[in-house]
């Protein structure tokens, strides 16, 4: 049975930065959901790179089986994590419908983290960003701001319906938000 942390929140949050710090001290696996998708794209004789380039311009959401796969996959290769950190995913009602589906019995769902930030600062983070994204544009940023609205609030709501979402203000500088969430796996797994 894998641990399963997800972690959610508007594009350019700050999941992936945060996810890398948890990696580095506390034993859990990152997966990105976005980079594994992108990982999916640039692999030579992949039949999805075109179906997932036009979704991530588009900033919709690639149909459950790919991504999930790709996720169970991943998690495969490291049998020996504490836990996985199932970053971006699930990002609406396909995604969940589909890994509960695939996963259930495989793997245990400790918490959701959310982290919480304005979506004019993140999309300002994003614009910054400087991995040369074909997503991190302003056209692009609309409308993935208006999927997370649409489609990935309503998940987090739905976690929060079962009590599973950890909220941390990630509006503050990294040092800040890295210290609350240390504090909700601390008490995830009474370290
Ligand atoms: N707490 C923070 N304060 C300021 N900048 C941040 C913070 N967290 C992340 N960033 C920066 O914002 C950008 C987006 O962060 P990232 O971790 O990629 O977010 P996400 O994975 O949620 O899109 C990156 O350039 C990152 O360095
Ligand atoms: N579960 C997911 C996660 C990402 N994606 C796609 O990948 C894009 C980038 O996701 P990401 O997680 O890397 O983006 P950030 O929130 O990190 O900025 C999304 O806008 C979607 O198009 C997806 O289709 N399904
Ligand atoms: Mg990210």
């Amino acid at each position: 049975m894998f641990n399963v942390v997800f972690v959610l929140g508007p594009p350019g949050s700050g999941k992936g930065t945060i996810c890398s710090k948890i990696q580095e001290n506390l034993g859990y696996v990152h997966l990105s959901a976005g980079d594994l998708l992108r990982a999916e794209r640039e692999r030579a004789g992949s039949q999805f790179g075109a179906l997932i380039e036009s979704h991530i311009k588009n900033g919709s959401i690639v149909p459950v089986e790919i991504t999930c796969s790709l996720l169970e996959n991943a998690m495969n290769l490291h049998k020996t994590a504490n836990g996985f950190l199932v970053d971006g995913f699930p990002r609406n009602a396909d995604n969940l419908s589909g890994w509960s589906k695939q996963m259930s019995g495989k793997v245990h769902e400790q918490f959701v983290l959310f982290l919480s930030c304005p979506v004019d600062i993140c999309i300002n983070r994003c614009l910054n960003r400087g991995e040369g994204r074909t997503d991190d544009n302003v056209d692009s940023l609309k409308k993935r701001v208006e999927t997370y609205n649409n489609q990935t609030f309503p998940i987090i709501e739905h976690f929060g319906k079962l009590n599973m979402v950890r909220e941390v203000d990630s509006e503050r500088p990294v040092e800040e938000v890295y210290e609350d969430v240390v504090k909700v796996f601390e008490a995830a797994n009474q370290m």
